[in-house]
């Protein structure tokens, strides 16, 4: 079964501008169908949440959108303009920047360097030696300030906390200027305090006009941050809409719960 907002009584597509749109997309691993025919609309300019059970597919799907892995089948469109099958320089061209579940660091390069390595077309190659621009230096240095970590700048990113990492992580995806920003679990393993802070910074990115897809299992930080939220079930989206309607389908409490 699939579901976008279009089918969802309470929040009609024509309501909301839709950012990244994806249909029909599939992904199996041999006999397992990770992705199977998910149909997906995003809106544009709020905060989406994509939730479900664990195995349901989000890190999949993820993965597909964002040009990490090629999907069997389907189309992504992002703005109108289809981006299917391209590699993750061309998504990240588009606008979409993402963060990984496990953060994607450098573990010996410092903190700064890691928020360097997001420069796109530097890239990493350029790091060493004269092939940091100092405006890449300050916009990275303005980043960390403003994710907090600022302080942490000359350590390496292995000796700086899990929670931390994650925060780096974010100042890395932000470097590229994404207008759409895909985080793969933001909490997951993260301190209390930590947590306040990315929602803090969610919300406010946010504000400032930047779409957030984000998998997450905190529920209670799903609930409170999101504008829109869709529900994974075995591959597919099983129902979307504001939170509070979502918490209450039958089908979410079934996937969640087996009721
Ligand atoms: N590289 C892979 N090879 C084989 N099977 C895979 C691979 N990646 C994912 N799967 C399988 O595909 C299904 C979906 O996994 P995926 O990680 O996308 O789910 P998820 O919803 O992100 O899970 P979680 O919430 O636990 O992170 C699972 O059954 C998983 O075991």
């Amino acid at each position: 079964m699939s579901v976008d907002s279009s089918t969802t009584q309470q929040s009609p597509a024509s309501e909301h501008e839709i950012g990244l749109s994806v249909r029909g997309l599939a992904k199996a691993y041999g006999g397992v169908k990770a992705v199977n025919g998910a149909d997906v609309d995003f809106h544009h300019g709020r905060i989406n949440a994509l939730i479900g059970p664990n195995g349901s597919g989000k890190t999949t799907f993820f993965n597909c959108v964002t040009g990490m892995i090629k999907a069997d089948s389907g189309t992504v469109t992002y703005r109108g303009k289809d981006i299917t099958g391209k590699p993750p320089h061309k998504i990240a061209h588009a606008g979409i920047g993402r963060s990984f579940q496990l953060c994607r660091i450098f573990p010996r390069m410092s903190v700064l360097d890691n928020v360097l390595a997001g420069v796109r077309p530097h890239g990493i190659g350029q790091l060493l030696g004269s092939g940091r621009r100092a405006a890449d230096v300050k916009r990275a240095q303005e980043l960390l300030a403003r994710v907090g970590i600022d302080h942490l700048e000359r350590s390496d990113a292995r000796d700086i906390s899990y929670g931390q990492q994650k925060l780096l992580e974010l100042a890395g995806v932000l470097m590229t200027d994404p207008e759409t920003i895909m985080l793969d679990e933001p909490a997951g393993g993260v301190n209390p305090s930590l947590i306040e802070r990315i929602s803090s910074l969610i919300v406010e990115l946010n504000a400032e006009g930047r779409t957030f897809i984000v998998v997450e299992h905190n529920m209670d930080l799903v609930m409170r941050l999101s504008d829109h939220v869709i529900v994974f079930d075995r591959g597919a989206a099983i129902a979307a809409g504001p939170p509070s309607l979502v918490q209450s389908d039958p089908a979410v409490l079934e996937a969640y719960l087996g009721v």
